[in-house]
């Protein structure tokens, strides 16, 4: 019988692309091991959910590709569900719900794969958390894959000790400031939106995350240690989950996909190749990121006003967020034939990667989703923390205060940027001592994470202390 590992990626972009990089990693370094991908419906797939639908993010172009490239991966789309999360669940919601829908089938599977293999190792999303008790009753090995960096991480792991220790609703601390082990000093604000209210669903969904990541056989992060020493450390150092052993943490990033190019002669690529080097800065959103139609006039002002050149990926507001943008209706009056030898608008989504790979580019205002993070590090771009939802405040807050690869940029009470202050922060970017400091850091970080990758680096160390662990499962 041969030796099986079982990833269970969240169905998001942000999340099943770095998962399937994983499996990918894995069979590479350790080919003696079959891979199973289990693939869960994206909310937007099935008809019977009413969550946001997004199709410029849609996964299954990449899915394809891999199915052809690496036919030793298999994937196992689980089939539709019977019963379904109520409609007026949140996407954040969804996320959780639709694993914990799906642990019935979960269970069959798992069961299957163990007649037939030797199952070694079950691989979840943090998302995916509801199959952690259908493994340990089965008792299967069972890891966590984050998605995210080691910040939020050691953050997420002191939750249930936050939880203990604050006895209100984060949301009524505000600008308190709160010691989390491994973090500098961060502001109530700044954690995630989910984790504000107790008495929220989300709130407890991502609390007993935390509290059986904490029982978990090994924590696997898509990071590399200089892009979260201190917070490694602290867990590794057992600050964040005082109360029992920490399980192992295993950095095997960065993990990027240099295929989820979907266009790879986009047109603003061939605009990139007119453009002088490092001059241009690209604003790129994540697979959700959305303004509304006030902020998105403040950003072309901004732009135009800081008379740097600029590649800007625009999405329509919601609801209409799926519809092709207007840009005459969107943009202030002129505003496209006044910079048209400046800038570039691209309507919905761009090939980030490739962009940002790109030698005309010199600076990125972007959401903070943490696969931005290290693409940006993996092309030593420098950038502008912009966070928008999820973990992107706090994710800006390491990034911006400690180790230094970003700019902030100050958000009105109402959470509106103005133009003139994204003019300045652009300007900072491009054009002064602040920005060039960021930029010879992040390209430090960049020579790192270029070394990391090579055979012996980080991520091959930490595969090789998990094979050895799985091989005597
Ligand atoms: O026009 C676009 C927009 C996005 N992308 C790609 O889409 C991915 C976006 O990932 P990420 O930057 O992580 O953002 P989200 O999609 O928002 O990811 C979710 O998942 C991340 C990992 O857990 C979290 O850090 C984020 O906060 C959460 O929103 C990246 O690979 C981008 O290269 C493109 O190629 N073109």
């Amino acid at each position: 019988m041969e030796d099986t590992i079982v990833l269970y990626p969240s169905p998001g972009r942000g999340h099943l692309i770095s998962m399937v990089e994983l499996g990918k990693l894995i069979l590479k370094q350790h080919p003696s091991f079959s891979i199973t991908i289990l693939i869960l419906s994206e909310p937007n797939t099935n008809t019977n959910y009413t969550a946001p639908n997004y199709v410029a993010s849609s996964t299954t172009k990449y899915i394809t590709t891999v199915n052809s490239t690496t036919p030793s991966i298999s994937f196992h789309h689980l089939p539709p569900l019977s019963e379904v999360p109520p409609s007026t669940s949140s996407l954040l919601e969804l996320n959780y719900l639709i694993p914990r829908f799906n642990n019935q089938n979960l269970h069959q599977i798992l069961k299957t794969i163990s007649q037939t293999s030797k199952l070694k190792a079950f691989i979840i999303d943090f998302f995916c958390d509801a199959a952690f008790e259908v493994a340990t009753n089965l008792d299967i090995p069972t890891y966590y894959f984050f998605t995210s960096g080691a910040s939020y991480l050691a953050a997420l792991l002191y939750r249930p000790t936050l939880h203990k220790k604050v006895d209100k609703s984060l949301k009524d601390l505000g600008n308190t400031l709160l010691d989390i082990p491994g973090l500098p000093p961060i502001q109530a604000s700044d954690l995630p939106e989910p984790w504000k209210d107790r008495t929220s669903k989300e709130y407890h969904y991502s609390l007993n995350a935390a509290n059986h990541m904490a029982k978990s056989n090994g924590l696997l992060v898509n990071t590399f240690d200089l892009l979260g020493t201190k917070s490694i450390k602290a867990i590794s150092g057992g600050l964040c989950v005082p109360d029992r052993p920490t399980p192992p943490i295993f950095c095997v990033g960065p993990l990027i996909s240099d295929s989820n190019q979907d266009v790879e002669d986009h047109e603003c690529l061939n605009w990139l190749n007119l453009q002088p080097n490092r001059s241009v800065v690209f604003l790129c959103f994540g697979s959700l990121g959305l303004f509304s139609a006030k902020q998105l006039k403040e950003i072309a002002v901004g732009l135009e006003n800081s008379g740097q050149r600029f590649l800007w990926v625009l999405r329509n507001p919601p609801p209409d967020n799926e519809k092709d943008p207007n840009l005459d209706e969107l943009l202030p009056k002129g505003f496209l034939e006044r910079t048209k030898e400046k800038g570039f608008v691209v309507k919905q989504w761009a090939p980030q990667v490739a962009v940002l790979r790109h030698e005309s580019v010199g600076g990125f205002v972007t959401h903070c989703g943490w696969n931005s993070v290290l693409e940006a590090v993996w092309c030593g771009v420098p950038m502008v923390g912009w966070p928008l939802y999820a973990e992107q405040r706090l994710n800006r807050v390491v990034l911006v205060e400690e180790i230094k690869l970003a700019l902030g940029l100050n958000e009105s009470e109402d959470g509106l940027v103005s133009a003139a202050e994204l003019e300045k922060r652009v300007k900072e970017l491009m054009d002064s001592e602040v920005g060039t400091e960021a930029r010879e850091r992040v390209s430090g970080l960049r020579d790192e994470a270029v070394t990391a990758v090579k055979e012996g680096g980080s991520p091959h160390v930490a595969l090789a202390k998990l094979a050895e662990l799985w091989r005597q499962n």
